[in-house]
């Protein structure tokens, strides 16, 4: 009621004003200017009321503010059921492609800590006769703002908290609204120019979640409850003084669900996606130019790291290479090593990551996956690096019940136990068991399909033994040939110790 009134004498203000500018060849420009500061002196004296206004563009370069935006996000989540008039607009890189918003001249009331406070949606029309075709605000000088008012006595705590709050909640709804995306690097020939970037995307539409992902259940739990402490770690971070930051390694056979794994992080998460193609970085320079520039919350990914560059035995291959080298053209020899060096290091990657990436905005993963671990140098996967190793392993029962409930949308049947035992007897890709789970007709109903699979279990079954056989026979004879060898080497050592004693003693 009270703020009510003193918005009815804001309007009583405008219009004396307003009657000024009617009347203003009749008044001196002094008189004016003096009178209309006593106004507003008196006005702000009586008025107990706050306002603060949040343009939507700001600074030199008219950008659009970020505030705006974050209090638009947030007065619609939490005005749209509450405003009487509603504007609907889409949004790109959303998820709700339709957001609606309050309608310009709108006004709702949110309460915070028991503080009531106002908010309006307003436009201004600085010129609204005159066409502007380069304008930011369209077809003529529309400037939007919301405007905060609240009762002068609770200042401090809209100030100093309720405002963070808006901006933060606001901020966090983008985040969950937005839709993901994956990055990838640019070769460093289209970085520079005209609408050049590092670093290229598309929306991440990959339909794999934790839910769908196929492995044992308790090492699922253990990953999640390991990224949600991760995602709520700020404070915890910067007690212990370590940069906010965390490093996954997947490692295991192919088609066991490394890359769906990085997915289904990446959803839960809902960070966005970097994945980093290392085999198009030419120097440490560019890593470090392309890591700069992914931000916080995000995932940079390096996908067979074994394979990307030669990072497991740069250091001891570079020496052995130099020992076995032949004389080359010296021209030809500056050629090829300007080519060599131009390359990413491991201390390069190693540096990076520990080094200044990491410090820079906290709250990032990075992910790297392997086929063969064992290959990988140590100092690059050891703990504090690569803080989490996760084996992602062949197909156990566990995995196989979520890809039947995936592929099937059967919890139980009695050819399981079967599948079951078979899978303790092989080793299984989950990509593989996915395969032929999949009905390939219309025809095949869910027994079809379990026993397809039962079918390509026990192919694998006698496939393994037939090369566990092999290897076994293999081995054995290697074995022996290495006896042999012994004994004829022995054989050897006698007769060359025989010969010894009769040289040193001068007789047979
Ligand atoms: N654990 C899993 N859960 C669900 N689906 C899986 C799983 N593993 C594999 N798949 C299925 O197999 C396909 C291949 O898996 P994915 O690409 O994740 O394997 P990978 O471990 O990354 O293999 P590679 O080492 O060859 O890169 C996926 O598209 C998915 O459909
Ligand atoms: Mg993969």
């Amino acid at each position: 009621m009270m703020r009510e009134l003193w918005s009815q004498m804001g309007s009583l203000m405008a219009t004396v004003v307003f009657m000024y500018t009617i009347f203003e060849r009749f008044f001196p420009s002094s008189f004016r200017d003096r009178l209309q500061a006593y106004a507003q002196k008196v006005t702000n004296h009586f008025n107990p009321y706050i306002q603060i206004t949040f343009p939507e563009f700001s600074g030199e370069r008219l950008k659009k503010s970020e505030a705006y935006n974050a209090i638009q996000t947030y007065l619609s989540a939490n005005s749209s059921q509450r405003a009487k008039r509603l504007k609907a607009e889409v949004v790109k890189d959303s998820q709700t492609p339709l957001v609606l918003s309050m309608d310009d001249n709108e006004e709702i009331t949110d309460e915070f800590q028991g503080v009531k406070v106002w908010w309006s949606a307003n436009k201004v029309s600085s010129n609204p006769q005159r066409y502007n075709p380069f304008s930011y605000y369209g077809s003529s000088d529309e400037k939007r703002f919301y405007k905060l008012t609240f009762h002068r006595s609770y200042r401090d705590i809209i100030t100093m908290s309720y405002i963070k709050h808006v901006l933060e909640e606001g901020k966090e709804i983008e985040l969950t609204n937005r839709q993901l995306k994956l990055y990838t690097n640019n070769p460093s020939s289209g970085w520079y120019g005209y609408k050049q970037s590092k670093w290229s995307h598309i929306v991440f539409e990959h339909p794999a979640s934790f839910e769908t992902l196929a492995m044992d259940q308790k090492r699922k739990e253990d990953i999640l409850k390991d990224l949600a402490k991760f995602k709520k770690g700020k404070e915890y971070y910067s007690k212990i003084g370590k940069a906010w930051k965390r490093g996954y390694l997947l490692y295991g056979p192919p088609g066991t669900g490394k890359s769906t794994m990085i997915a289904a992080i990446a959803k839960f998460m809902n960070y966005d996606v970097y994945d980093l193609e290392l085999t198009a970085v030419k120097d440490n320079t560019e890593l470090r130019k392309l890591l700069i520039e992914t931000p916080s919350k995000s995932i940079t990914v390096i996908e067979d790291i074994d394979c990307s560059l030669d990072l497991t035995g740069q250091r001891k291959k570079k020496k052995e290479e130099v020992e076995n080298e032949e004389p080359k053209d010296p021209m030809r020899k500056n050629e090829e090593e300007s080519s060599k060096s131009s390359k990413v290091t491991l201390s390069g990657l190693l540096n990076f990551i520990d080094g200044i990436w990491s410090a820079c905005g906290g709250e990032r993963i990075i992910i790297f996956t392997t086929n063969y671990v064992e290959k990988l140098d140590p100092a690059l996967i050891r703990r504090g690096r690569m803080d989490k190793h996760i084996e992602m392993s062949y197909c156990c029962f566990d995995a196989f019940k979520v890809l039947a409930k995936n592929y099937l949308d059967v919890e139980s049947h009695l050819l399981f136990g079967r599948i079951g035992t078979l899978l303790k007897e092989t080793e299984t890709s989950a990509a593989d068991v996915a395969e032929n789970l999949m009905p390939k007709s219309e025809d095949e109903d869910v027994e079809t399909c379990l026993e397809n699979l039962i079918k390509a279990l026990e192919k694998n079954k006698e496939e393994n033994a037939k090369k566990k056989a092999e290897e076994e026979a293999q081995k054995k004879l290697e074995e022996e040939k290495a006896k042999e060898e012994s004994t004829q080497n022995k054989e050897i050592n006698k007769e060359k110790t025989r010969e010894n004693v009769v040289k040193e003693n001068g007789f047979c």
